[in-house]
């Protein structure tokens, strides 16, 4: 014997019953025994109560809605069942049952008082007419179905409302009935009977409780209770999207799931079922042929312990605290009594070994009672200043990961902080039964969401992550970046576990924000016909408010006002990478709070583009200082638009031609000025500078320039390109001056001691910047390991694909630390 229960929105529309009716008849056919438990239609049961409240006011307008009610349930009858006797045998039966309906009704009205007791009654009404049509409808198809009014074997005290089930009563009418009735049983959910044929119902989830109890009584081998989602998802799907159906769960887990408001399944249903070891599964109507949950004594197989992860929206914290707590017996029992006598339900309870406070977690609208409560209990204590007065934290939610087997893994709790650390999220208390079925984590409500996925990912998706990209400027370094994340996205998904998912992006006219991702595959049009028009202020508020899990901004502007957001984004413990060097270059003081502010918050932030694009010039240097070596001179050629320059520079072209040609070849800054004047290359060294933690400024760089007079003052980048065209000769004598000596001109930069120094040298071939040619960068670094022959770093400096890959790599890398 199978019980099945059909509920609530899954008997919603007469083509919902439809597809339940060929369900069933899938059983039928396969010969097993069963039978089948429905609630009332959806939304029945909220139009009774509304009914018979505006009957209890007095307010006629009662008798409407028991139209609408009747003839919900009449045009049922009408569209399930075919025309002919059956049809009209099953109308007339409904009509006269609503006759009665309207009697009640009428009589509530007339005394103005809808007691629980009438209310069970009023309420029956649901799932007799619902259980009624579809016993006709299944006889309709040629399924030997009878219908079971459930107040005939359910047995119940009179605690109207909420009934309690006498289990032996119930039991043994429940076989006794089945034994004399060997049909199709379609039974009343909710229902119930006490002494005197009065009716009861049995509380919230009632119809599951119904098949619980059928199951029980039946020794059934299976109770199905049919829904309109697929099992018990790992997360609420609603809040994480990547939530998968947990195909085994042990009671006990399935018990945790629903406290935490996995409304699939209601706690006290699963009692008679456990106590009779009778398995469950939780199916689809929708999709009849999954599988869904089975919960019984067996775990799951898988290879996490964790089993789900739920959560508890909104709750207040309040702490007890104070020297007069330690070593005093009865404590919390005063605390606890108080609480109770004023009807405080608790959800969560610390304390600390050193006994100094106790925290406890109470729905939001508890919290002032409960404070007034506690203050009042400890009123002696708090007078004489032992005891603190209540502290009391709103805002917060609870999140909790469940599993029976945790208890024999270590580093489960590690892994449940990590995660929840390095998206910033502050937990404000915690709890752990020894029972360890369950570890409830609080923390600031608007990290809800985030902390989900995050979870969710660390306990189930281990070999998948997702990253979140904010991208801002998608010129030639940021559309080349999205063009290779475009191509490697399937390696990276298959090779990394990793999903890239571009959220946000901006460029100087528009901004798009979507928290489900851009389409990559035509990102440009997407963004093209966003209607929002750019404001970083706004992109990075939407973007802390997103809070989305493992988050990485990418600035790929050359703006010198986006440094300004920089520490609010990495204080949102989002992480940043960017080949845009005004934050790095700007003053030292900031330089060091965000390189702190990246570190308190756990999260990167990285620049390794800043100085020779994607070579591993930072990294490098990096590693030399941390393994003890000791920097005594860096020199470089450390601009790739100069060395393109310089290199191609061989008098047979015009200086302003080959300018002009490193521009197009995207080797130079947006404004070329800033890499001709020497600025992006002192940029550069005070950077190494900083990195070798010298506190260096912009203006100890010393920076000799060499271009003719007048040429920075140009009004705009055309005006300067006309200047260096007018200064032909001056460029070409100074090509001549050092091609007479057999040398060749390059820009180099210095840092010795802690002078950095920056300008234009002609060098002979001896000189190891010789040799360079392209847009190539060295970088040549002298240190008491590498004396005598020093560590050198070549390759080209500047170009969108090495500067995209450069920044492409770092994401990647951000992506494994936030793993
Ligand atoms: N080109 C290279 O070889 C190279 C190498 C290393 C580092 N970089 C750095 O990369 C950055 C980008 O260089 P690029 O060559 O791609 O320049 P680019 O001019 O092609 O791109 C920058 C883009 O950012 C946009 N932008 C500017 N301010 C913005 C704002 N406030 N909001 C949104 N968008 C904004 C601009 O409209 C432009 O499209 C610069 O900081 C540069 O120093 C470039
Ligand atoms: N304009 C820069 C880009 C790399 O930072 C250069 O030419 O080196
Ligand atoms: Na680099």
């Amino acid at each position: 014997m199978k019980v099945l229960k059909f509920g609530g929105s899954s008997v919603g529309k007469p083509e919902r019953i439809r597809g339940i009716v060929s369900i069933l008849k899938n059983y039928y056919a396969s010969g097993d025994h069963f039978t089948v438990v429905f609630s009332a239609f959806g939304g029945v049961t909220d139009s009774l109560i509304e009914m018979s409240s505006l009957a209890a006011a007095g307010d006629d307008r009662y008798g409407e809605a028991f139209q609408a009610f009747a003839k919900r349930h009449q045009d049922a009858i009408s569209e399930l069942l075919p025309e002919g006797s059956l049809r009209t045998e099953t109308a007339t039966q409904i009509r006269k049952s609503h006759e009665v309906l309207k009697n009640l009704l009428y009589g509530v009205f007339l005394v103005r008082e809808a007691s629980a007791r009438t209310m069970d009654y009023v309420l029956s009404f649901g799932e007799r007419s619902s259980s009624y049509i579809i016993t006709q409808t299944l006889k309709s198809v040629g399924i030997p179905a009878e219908f079971l009014d459930a107040r005939k074997v359910i047995r119940t005290d009179k605690k109207f409302g909420g009934a309690t089930v006498n289990f032996d009563k119930t039991y043994a009418a429940v076989r006794k009935y089945y034994s004399e009735h060997t049909d199709i049983q379609i039974v009343t959910g909710f229902i119930a009977s006490a002494k005197g044929g009065l009716t009861t119902t049995l509380g919230r989830g009632g119809s599951d409780y119904t098949a619980s109890l059928l199951g029980a009584g039946l020794d059934a081998q299976a109770i199905e209770i049919w829904t309109d989602v697929s099992g018990v998802l790992t997360a609420d799907p609603r809040r994480v999207k990547k939530a998968f159906t947990i195909p085994k769960m042990t009671y006990a887990e399935a018990m945790e799931m629903s406290h935490f408001g996995a409304k699939v399944i209601y706690p006290p249903t699963l009692m008679p079922a456990l106590h009779k070891r009778i398995p469950l599964y939780i199916k689809n109507t929708f999709e009849p042929d999954f599988p869904g949950t089975k919960v019984s004594e067996e775990s799951s197989d898988g290879n996490t312990a964790v089993r789900g992860i739920s959560s508890i929206n909104s709750v207040a914290l309040l702490t007890v605290s104070g020297s007069g707590l330690f070593g005093v017996p009865g404590t919390s029992a005063r605390l606890f009594n108080s609480l109770a006598q004023s009807g405080i339900n608790i959800i969560l309870i610390t304390q600390g070994s050193s006994e100094h406070a106790i925290s406890f977690a109470v729905k939001p609208d508890d919290a002032d009672g409960a404070r007034r409560a506690a203050e009042e209990v400890f009123a002696y204590e708090i007078d004489r200043g032992v005891v603190n007065p209540v502290k009391v934290e709103r805002e917060l939610s609870i999140v909790a990961i469940i599993g029976e087997n945790m208890r024999e893994q270590p580093g489960i709790s590690g892994r449940l902080f990590q995660a929840l650390g390095k998206n910033g999220i502050n937990a404000v208390a915690i709890a752990q039964g020894s029972s360890e079925l369950n570890v409830s984590v609080v923390i600031p409500k608007e990290d809800e969401n985030k902390a989900l996925n995050a979870l969710h990912e660390a306990f189930f998706l281990s070999d998948s992550k997702t990253l979140h990209l904010f991208i801002v400027g998608v010129g030639l370094i940021g559309s080349t970046l999205l063009e290779q994340v475009k191509k490697q996205n399937a390696y990276l998904r298959e090779r990394l576990g990793m999903e890239l998912k571009i959220v946000g992006m901006s460029n100087s006219r528009k901004m798009l924000v979507d928290v489900d991702g851009i389409d990559i595959e035509n990102w440009q049009e997407a963004l093209n016909n966003s209607g929002t028009d750019a404001d970083l202020a706004v992109f990075v508020g939407r973007m802390r408010d997103a809070n989305l899990s493992n988050s990485i901004f990418v600035d790929n502007t050359a703006d010198d006002k986006i440094a300004n957001y920089y520490e609010g984004i990495l204080d949102e413990s989002i992480s940043i990478s960017t080949p845009n060097k005004v934050s790095t270059s700007s003053s030292y003081a900031q330089y060091l709070r965000l390189k702190a502010l990246a570190t308190k918050r756990g999260v990167q932030f990285r620049y390794e583009t800043n100085v020779g694009a994607g070579l591993p010039v930072i990294s490098t240097l990096r590693d030399l200082m941390d393994s003890g070596d000791r920097i005594r001179k860096i020199e470089g050629v450390l601009s790739g638009s100069l060395s393109y320059i310089f290199n191609n520079f061989d008098g047979t072209k015009p200086f302003d031609a080959i300018v002009m040609d490193a521009k197009q070849k995207g080797f130079t800054e947006p404004d070329p000025r800033v890499d001709l004047s020497g600025k992006d290359v002192g940029r550069k060294i005070l950077i190494l500078a900083r990195e070798t933690g010298i506190p260096m400024e912009s203006e100890d760089v010393s920076l000799v320039g060499f271009l003719p007079e007048g040429a920075m003052e140009a009004a705009s980048v055309a005006d300067f390109f006309s200047i260096l065209k007018e200064k032909r000769t001056y460029f070409q004598e100074l090509y001549a001056a050092a091609a007479t000596e057999g040398k060749v001109l390059r820009m180099i930069a210095t840092l010795e001691g802690d002078q950095a120094s920056v300008g234009v040298q002609a060098i002979g071939p001896q000189n190891p910047f010789f040799g360079l040619s392209g847009s190539d960068n060295m970088i040549v670094f002298t240190t008491d390991r590498y004396g005598e022959r020093p560590l050198v770093v070549r390759g080209p400096g500047a170009g969108a694909e090495v500067t995209a890959a450069g920044v492409f790599a770092e994401i990647i890398k951000i992506g494994k630390f936030l793993s």
